[in-house]
């Protein structure tokens, strides 16, 4: 377990305090680490249907989760998201995430989405960068490390 945890920790896919928070709790089988969710119909976008941004999020913090709990200390860089199938509210998800490769600063992460039935309904690939434990513990990543990040001086991504 990494060794910094904020007791204010509201992070909302994983803090047991976050009241609007999904607080997922995490398991490592091997070189998995897997979570479970059931949305609810708040949930949904449409009608019966988990919404898109909530399964990118579910799969992101899995992916984050295999990384944080063997120290490793991220941010998501990238993802990508493939919706093969609907994925219904109401019932029992399954999300697992592994390491797909570890260069320098880079991380890539593959995670899917696991239907009661085993049916893979998606699937995401993501690129985690690796940051200084000192400043993420601290709470000194400062916005104004964004600077020049995002205006007019880089081009807009197509
Ligand atoms: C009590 C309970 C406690 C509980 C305990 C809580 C724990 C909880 C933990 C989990 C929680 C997780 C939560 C979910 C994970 C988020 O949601 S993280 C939030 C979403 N992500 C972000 O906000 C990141 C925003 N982006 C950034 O801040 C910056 O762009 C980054 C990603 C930090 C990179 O900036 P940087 O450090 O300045 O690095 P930069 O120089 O841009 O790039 C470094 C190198 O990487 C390369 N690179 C950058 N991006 C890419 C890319 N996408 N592809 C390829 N190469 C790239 C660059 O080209 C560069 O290469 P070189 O020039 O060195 O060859």
């Amino acid at each position: 377990m990494a060794k910094f945890l904020r007791e204010d920790n509201m992070c909302f896919a994983c803090s047991a305090r976050n009241p609007i928070g999904l607080k997922l709790k995490f398991e490592q089988d091997g070189d998995i680490c897997r979570t479970y969710f059931l949305a609810g119909p708040e949930h949904q976008g449409w009608n019966g249907v988990l919404h898109g941004g909530l399964v990118a999020t579910l799969l992101d913090e899995v992916m984050a989760q295999w990384l944080w709990v063997r120290d490793i200390i991220t941010m998501t860089a990238e993802i990508t998201t493939r919706y093969s199938k609907a994925v219904p509210v109401g019932v029992k998800l399954t999300l697992e995430a592994n390491m797909l490769s570890d260069r320098g600063r880079l991380v890539e992460m593959a995670g899917r989405l696991i239907l009661p039935d085993g049916t893979v309904a998606a699937r995401a690939k993501a690129k985690f960068l690796k940051m200084d434990p000192e400043k993420m513990s601290k709470g000194e990543l400062k916005l104004e490390q964004n600077r020049g990040r995002g205006t007019a001086e880089e081009k807009p991504d197509k």
